[in-house]
């Protein structure tokens, strides 16, 4: 898979596809940079009134709901609609879907609106999936082997319906069509110490969207970019302000020798 990997980077990085984002608050700044590092042209833009030409503008949207309001709504609905007329993909972060009625309505409406892909942790996806507002979800880690199967079969069989990839982050990243799961093991815990790693997951995911034709590969080739680029920052911080930082080196600098030599994926068949 490394190779595959390395080369939906080096079309990115050719392409430098223009990344409309609608994120929220906290990570307008840390996304955008990201995008820039990793070799993307990232553009955040949240007025209605240009939706519709700042698609077009770009290769694919991100819709992240981590800080949504009324009018940032109706931008999210008047960007889907015309990423979806151009045919261009969109991802979903529903960030904090299950935090309160407000956002899982909003989240539950985007669900529908044909997400090529949708990346969150597990509380977030299950929350969403379920329209169960659980902050519990499950933890991968500490599942029983059956109790971690039952849930990847349905999570499969759910991405199978809504014809859309599923991206499960944490510890451990799951990333799931309808006939395959990648298995990634790279990240390190000072991450999630952080905010917005995740939502960094989810921007980069749409330059990557954009630099492939397959939907599958293109988020399991960023999330595999952002855990090896963030295990390698890891190493040289201090602590989450200087993770940070290197992340951002780590994520420019990342090259196929450092993919191959880092990479810890496995696909599992189908369930
Ligand atoms: N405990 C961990 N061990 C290793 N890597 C981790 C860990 N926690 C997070 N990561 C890394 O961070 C990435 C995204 O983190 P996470 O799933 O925690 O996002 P999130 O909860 O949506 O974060 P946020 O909402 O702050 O953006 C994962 O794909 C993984 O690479
Ligand atoms: C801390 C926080 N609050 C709303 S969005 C966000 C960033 C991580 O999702
Ligand atoms: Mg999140």
């Amino acid at each position: 898979m490394h190779s595959e990997i390395s080369a939906i980077l080096a079309a990115l990085r050719q392409q430098k596809p223009v990344v409309h984002n609608i994120t929220n608050l906290v990570v307008t700044n840390t996304t955008a940079n990201a995008l820039l590092a990793i070799g993307a042209s990232p553009v955040m833009a949240h007025a209605p009134e240009e939706m519709a030409d700042m698609v077009s503008i770009a290769s694919a949207l991100v819709i992240n709901t981590g800080t949504p309001s009324e009018p940032q709504r109706t931008a999210i609905r008047k960007a889907i609609q015309a990423a979806r007329e151009q045919g261009k993909p969109w991802i979903l972060d529903p960030a904090g879907a299950g935090a309160t009625p407000y956002r899982l309505q909003l989240n539950t409406e985007l669900l529908e609106l044909k997400p090529a892909a949708i990346r969150g942790n597990a509380s977030e996806i299950l929350t969403l999936l379920t329209g169960k507002p659980t902050g519990r979800g499950v933890d991968t880690d500490s599942s029983s082997d059956d109790a971690l199967n039952e849930t990847l079969s349905y999570l499969q069989r759910r991405a199978a319906q809504l014809n859309t990839v599923l991206a499960v982050t944490g510890a451990t990243d799951y990333i799931i069509d309808s006939q395959r799961i990648a298995k990634i093991t790279n990240g390190h815990p000072m991450m999630a110490k952080v905010t917005g790693t995740g939502c960094t997951a989810t921007a980069m995911t749409g330059a990557f969207l954009a630099s492939s034709n397959d939907p599958w590969l293109a988020v399991t080739a960023s999330i595999a970019c952002l855990g090896i680029a963030g295990e390698k920052a890891a190493f040289a911080a201090k602590g989450p302000g200087s993770l940070q930082m290197h992340l951002l080196d780590e994520l420019y600098l990342l090259d196929a020798e450092t993919i191959q030599a880092r990479l810890s994926l496995e696909v599992l068949i189908k369930q």
